[in-house]
């Protein structure tokens, strides 16, 4: 049976297929912003290093906010005291937009991951044309291979890699690659449940030279003071800030 990845990479690859065709007639993006190393900066002051992301619909929960303003949502964020955003750039499973990501990094000095689907290398440069100072591996959707040769691209131009695991078998393979900025992601694939559990288990038994970024299903502040305990402080939150009326108080209500 194929699961939602499964459909979302089958739908990207023919997209890249297409788009890959056409010249990218784009002005020269700003410099990366460092995005590793905002997190960083933020857990070395004792603070959380939280990636707020810009969502406006998921395949688990349909649309999530309406009035969908990413410049405004970008300003919040930063203004609530995030370290990053996450902007996801999918169209057909998202709603998401490439404009989405050129606008909300506009909009503040924060360092910008692509949230998309990477299974080809032409990708890399592609999200560097529009401004993202960092890119997603998830390993689930790709050979060794593959994930060494999209990280070499990004590397090559400057970018961070947020490398994405589920299990202690991507892990390892994720420790293969020379990022170490990795995000544990806490909801299911197949079933979209999400456990907070498998993340204080899997980062356990992992190098302690690693940042690790808990993602998905963090719903709130007692949320982050649990995974602090098991010494994760960096996060990846869209759904539940992007639900709030006030989004610059709800940011700041997590790290602040
Ligand atoms: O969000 C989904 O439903 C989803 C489904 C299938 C693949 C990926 C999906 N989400 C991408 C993400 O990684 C999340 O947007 C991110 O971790 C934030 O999660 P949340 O705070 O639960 O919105």
């Amino acid at each position: 049976m194929s699961t939602i990845l499964d459909k979302i990479l089958a739908t990207k690859r023919s997209e890249v297929a297409a788009r890959r065709t056409a010249p990218v007639t784009r002005p020269e993006p700003s410099p990366p912003r460092g995005f590793k190393a905002a997190l960083d900066a933020k857990v070395a002051a004792g603070g959380f290093g939280l990636i707020a992301e810009i969502k406006k619909a998921s395949p688990s929960k349909g649309l999530i906010r309406p009035d969908f303003d990413p410049p405004a949502h970008a300003r919040a964020y930063a203004a609530g005291g995030a370290a990053c955003l996450s902007v996801l750039t999918d169209q057909e499973y998202f709603q998401g937009h490439e404009d989405y990501l050129i606008a909300a990094r506009a909009a503040c000095d924060l360092p910008v991951i692509r949230k998309d689907f990477m299974v080809d290398p032409w990708q890399v440069a592609e999200s560097r044309s529009i401004g993202a100072d960092a890119i997603l591996i998830i390993v689930a959707a790709l050979e060794d291979g593959a994930m060494a040769e999209i990280e070499a691209a990004a590397i090559e131009l400057g970018m961070d890699v947020l490398v994405e695991v589920h299990d202690a078998d991507e892990l390892a393979r994720a420790l293969k690659l020379k990022s170490r900025l990795i995000g544990v992601n806490n909801r299911n694939l197949k079933t979209f449940e999400v456990d907070l559990q498998k993340t204080y288990e899997l980062v356990r038994h992992a190098p302690r030279d690693c940042t690790f970024v808990a993602e998905s299903g963090l719903t709130g502040r007692a949320d982050l003071d649990a995974m602090a305990e098991h010494d994760i402080r960096c996060f990846l939150i869209g759904e539940s800030l992007m639900r709030q009326d006030d989004v610059e108080a709800a940011t700041r209500g997590l790290v602040g």
